[in-house]
């Protein structure tokens, strides 16, 4: 029997920054590294504000193949009837501009996190996706790994009991002093700051342990926040959040930081009634995870621990594309994974933060008010 040909997605990419490169690299790798038979990726198009740096891009991340075709817009790959779908890897505040134009050129798209400036113009944009039947899904790459799959495996199998509490924190420390005000971390204009840019990652985490968790039953937790910003730009410094979810009920105690390294303590604990699960930082990419289990409920006492490290191929991205991939095949118009709910949720939890610590995006950045 003739075996079955993997399903072939043809990319363009937008912008050819940092994460663009990152994910093209991923895109390009074999699937059958990790595992995967039933998608392939092509990268056919990649669009520049400048044609040299578009073909730039390709020489340096795709050796040069003559079948990418660089653009000199994005409004080329948008139209290239080469693309099924786009990787928009441009400054969060772009987003939303982004895609609408890709939507309109039907073209399917994968956007960088966090989705949009704010929750209305993600309403606005999902809204203008279904009128054109096209498949849109945040680039939550850490949702797609490994640890995450494993770690919300452990939680439906039961015997950690119910979530009480989460903590997790990432935080990085991007040199403010010594980087040009116009880098996207610190400019209002870009969206800078700690929330928008490291703030999904320990979000994504109490997505995992409470909003998902079913007695919640995908109800939005009550937010409070604290923030301190940066007095060269006035972006967000360090920023304190917690959710509060009643039905469960359990609480997540979240932070994040652009100015300190990393604790080099856990990136995230999940602490349930019966034990913990402990995830290693850094949280958007942990390659191991540890699982404690109590004696009796409540009790405290670690009776058996185990530690299980997972082997990544290439940088972790890939995962995302294998999901857009398999979306697309199967007429989805978003991912069961990571759904258009939990990116709505992760903006208004963002509108929500910014709202209590007074962050308010330079005029004219928000398209959607
Ligand atoms: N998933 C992940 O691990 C990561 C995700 N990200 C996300 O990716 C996005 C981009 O981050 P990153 O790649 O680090 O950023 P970079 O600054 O490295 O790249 C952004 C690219 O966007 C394009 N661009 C378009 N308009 C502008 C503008 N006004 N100013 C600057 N660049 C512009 C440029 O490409 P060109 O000149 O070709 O048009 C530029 O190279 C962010 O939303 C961020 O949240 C970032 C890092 C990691
Ligand atoms: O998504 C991200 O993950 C790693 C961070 O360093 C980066 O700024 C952020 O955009």
């Amino acid at each position: 029997m003739a075996s079955q040909q993997p399903f072939v997605f043809r990319w363009g990419i937008i912008s050819t920054g940092h994460i663009a490169t990152c994910f093209v690299k991923d895109a390009l790798l074999d699937p059958r590294t990790r595992g995967v038979h039933d998608v392939v990726h092509k990268v056919t198009a990649v669009g520049s504000r400048s044609v040299e740096n578009a073909q730039k891009f390709i020489d340096a991340v795709a050796g040069g193949d003559p079948s990418i075709k660089a653009h000199g817009s994005y409004a080329g790959v948008f139209a290239d009837p080469n693309v099924d779908g786009v990787y928009i890897g441009t400054p969060h505040t772009y987003h939303y501009l982004n895609a609408v134009d890709a939507i309109k050129a039907k073209k399917h798209i994968l956007v960088e996190k966090p989705a949009t400036s704010n929750l209305a113009e993600l309403r606005s944009l999902l809204a203008l996706a279904k009128e054109h039947g096209v498949f849109l899904m945040e680039a939550m790459w850490t949702r797609f790994q490994p640890v995450a799959l494993a770690v919300r495996s452990i939680i439906d199998e039961g015997s950690l009991g119910a979530p009480v509490m989460i903590h997790a924190d990432l935080s990085h420390d991007f040199d403010l002093e010594n980087i040009p005000k116009s880098h996207r971390i610190l400019d209002p204009h870009l969206g800078g700051g700690a929330i928008l840019d490291l703030g999904p990652y320990p979000l994504v985490w109490a997505i995992i342990a409470l909003y998902e968790y079913p007695s919640n039953k995908n109800s939005a937790p009550i937010v409070t926040s604290s923030l301190v910003k940066t007095p060269l730009t006035g972006v967000d410094a360090n920023t304190a959040f917690t959710l509060t979810f009643p039905a469960i009920p359990a609480q997540a105690l979240l932070s994040c930081n652009i100015n300190i390294p990393g604790s080099g303590g856990p990136g995230a604990t999940l602490r349930f009634r019966n034990g913990n699960i402990i995830i290693p930082s850094p949280l958007f990419l942990p390659k191991s995870y540890t699982v404690q289990w109590f004696d009796r409920p409540g009790s405290g006492v670690v009776q058996r621990e185990e530690t299980v490290k997972v082997d990544i191929v290439g940088g972790g991205w890939h995962y995302q594309a294998d999901e857009v991939a398999r979306c697309v095949r199967d007429g989805k118009t978003q991912s069961e994974v990571w759904g258009h709910d939990k990116s709505l949720l992760a903006m208004k939890i963002f509108d929500e933060v910014r709202r209590q610590g007074d962050y308010v995006l330079p005029e004219g950045v928000e398209q959607v008010l």
